[in-house]
């Protein structure tokens, strides 16, 4: 998980991981989930995937974790070694209960048939970047909604995997603990070097955490514009409270809301 083989290049100049080329995805039924969903998905990207309900974000998701495939178009991995080497992160943190967090955390090396012993450095080094060293021997149970969230997270990046996946995972949660949880990923972000793409229905969220804003329609599934948030990380309270932050927001909600047909909210 070291920083330093993982350096963020500028927007523009960092390599592509993962390429998605006119993606359509039909699901039995007729439902149009996804249509021409094209995507480059670069080192050190956090892209948000930002959309009301039903346009397909976890849809693209799916198919970036390769849990389904698409009807039509590509999804190609540059460099190989694609969907095995990817952190997940879901709404629910989805713990074992009857485990310590430290044995939830090693949970994908076990997947791997690595022994606790053998990573149990790394699942420290995990547990520490996200503030719970002291709980390692503690179960799911005694830890608050907040507290489990970043068990789930510190799971997904114990691997160092080239890409992570979150969906939704703040939507549970209260506004104060989300935001706490918004700042430590970003400082999360820039120790490792991680690659996000991430879901919300979060305006807020999205504009504060992502360099790039990927808003979508629903009905077809598919992208309607692409926001680059050009501030620098770490970012922290002097971005929330910036007037390009407040800018960047009004613009990304008046995309959002002309995707909307007459009458719909979301
Ligand atoms: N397995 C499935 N079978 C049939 N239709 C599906 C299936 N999964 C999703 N859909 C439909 O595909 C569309 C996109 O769903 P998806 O869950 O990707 O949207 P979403 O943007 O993530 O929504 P939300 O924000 O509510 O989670 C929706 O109309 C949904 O009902």
């Amino acid at each position: 998980m070291s920083s330093h083989d993982r350096m963020i290049k500028p927007l523009g100049q960092r390599e592509t991981v993962l390429r998605m080329q006119e993606v359509d995805k039909t699901f039995n039924g007729g439902v149009v989930a996804l249509r021409r969903l094209s995507l480059d998905v670069n080192q050190g990207d956090f892209i948000s995937l930002l959309g009301p309900s039903g346009c397909g974000k976890s849809t693209a998701l799916r198919l970036i974790a390769g849990l389904m495939s698409p009807t039509l178009g590509r999804i190609t991995w540059e460099g190989g070694q694609g969907q095995d080497d990817l952190g997940v992160v879901f709404q629910e943190p989805t713990l074992m209960p009857w485990a310590t967090v430290a044995r939830n955390v090693h949970l994908p090396f076990r997947l791997r048939g690595q022994s606790y012993a053998a990573v149990k450095d790394r699942i420290e080094e995990a547990l520490s970047l996200v503030g719970l060293e002291k709980f390692s021997n503690s179960y799911p149970r005694e830890l608050s909604g907040g507290m489990k969230m970043r068990v789930s997270i510190a799971r997904a990046l114990v691997t160092n995997p080239r890409v992570i996946l979150m969906d939704e995972p703040f939507a549970a949660l209260d506004e104060i603990t989300r935001q706490k949880l918004n700042d430590d990923l970003l400082s999360l972000k820039a120790k490792t070097g991680a690659t996000v793409v991430f879901v919300t229905h979060s305006v807020f969220e999205s504009v504060f955490l992502s360099d790039r804003i990927l808003v979508m329609a629903a009905r077809p599934g598919r992208i309607i514009k692409e926001i680059i948030v050009d501030a620098p990380y770490p970012r922290g309270i002097e971005w929330r409270t910036a007037p390009e932050y407040s800018a960047i927001a009004r613009e990304t909600s008046d995309t959002l809301h002309g995707a909307l047909a007459p009458g719909e909210t979301h």
